[in-house]
């Protein structure tokens, strides 16, 4: 899916959600465990009733490796689900990855090309040839951990080297690999007051904030200083939406949840455009 084509998704909506599908076989109501396959199961009904308040989905793929050869065909499954019967959503491979060339190139093509996801987030870590293999699968999307919503957060990410904050040196140093028009950044909600000056490193691209929900982020200071004149955004939330109830009527409750969210996207769309 085309940047172009993830505004005008945004705009239709009327929402900037991203549903995070983290599948926890022991947060899902009892009666999915009797099914062959309870995580695809869990993410059928989840997606079919979030669909209409979100643009995108996050499956974390730890929640599927977790369940080794099982997990992984759910992970498969319930892409293919998503591009099949919802083409229109942004779908994202949280697989944290990045390594040497050869080896992101390999990653590149599991979550791209075998998998078919629209975008993979991608640790930083290892620099210029770890990201640009993923960088050169043109129509997709590459997302890189900028300043993540976990205390460990400022650890490394918010030190200074040579006077300039890792997390920004990531940003800058970033915009000058090839095909950096595919970046979008990872922003943790919890972390919202920096927004402002990442907005100074990178006006134009879109940034994926999770955090709001179970981490305590603040959708409004996330809007107030992240939105661009593209919206630019993506904020997921995972755990508020999809374990929004254990019983039979998961599903919905999950519903409300998110459209609750897509309500307040609405009116910081309103706001703005
Ligand atoms: O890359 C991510 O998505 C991510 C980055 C970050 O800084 N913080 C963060 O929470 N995440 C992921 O976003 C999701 C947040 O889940 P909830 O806290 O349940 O909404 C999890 O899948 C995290 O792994």
């Amino acid at each position: 899916m085309t940047t172009k084509q993830l505004i005008a998704q945004i705009h239709k909506k009327k929402s900037f959600l991203c549903v995070g599908l983290d599948v926890d076989l022991t947060k899902i109501p009892e009666h999915l465990l009797k099914e062959e396959d309870p995580i695809f199961a869990f993410n059928k009904a989840i997606i079919d009733a979030t669909h209409e308040f979100c643009v995108a989905y996050k499956p974390n793929t730890a929640f599927y490796e977790a369940y080794g050869i099982k997990g992984w065909m759910a992970l498969e499954k319930t892409i293919n689900y998503l591009n099949t019967n919802y083409p229109e959503i942004f779908t994202i491979a949280d697989a944290k990855r990045g390594d040497i060339g050869n080896t992101s190139t390999m990653y590149a093509k599991a979550f791209f090309d075998d998998l078919g996801f629209d975008s993979v987030t991608i640790a930083p870590y290892m620099g210029k040839d770890s990201v640009e293999p993923f960088l050169a699968f043109e129509d997709k999307h590459t997302i890189l951990l900028a300043l993540t919503s976990n205390e460990g957060a400022f650890d490394f990410q918010t030190k200074k080297l040579e006077g300039t904050a890792l997390y920004k040196q990531v940003l800058e140093t970033s915009k000058t690999y090839k095909n950096a028009q595919n970046l979008m950044y990872v922003v943790g909600a919890t972390k919202a007051t920096y927004l402002q000056e990442i907005r100074q490193i990178v006006p134009d691209n879109f940034l994926l904030v999770p955090g709001v929900g179970a981490q305590g982020g603040s959708l409004k200071e996330v809007c107030n200083y992240g939105m661009n004149k593209n919206v630019g955004l993506l904020v997921n939330s995972s755990r508020g939406i999809i374990y929004a109830s254990k019983g039979e009527n998961f599903a919905q409750e999950a519903m409300k949840n998110a459209k609750e969210l897509q309500n307040q996207m609405a009116q910081e769309l309103a706001r703005k455009f």
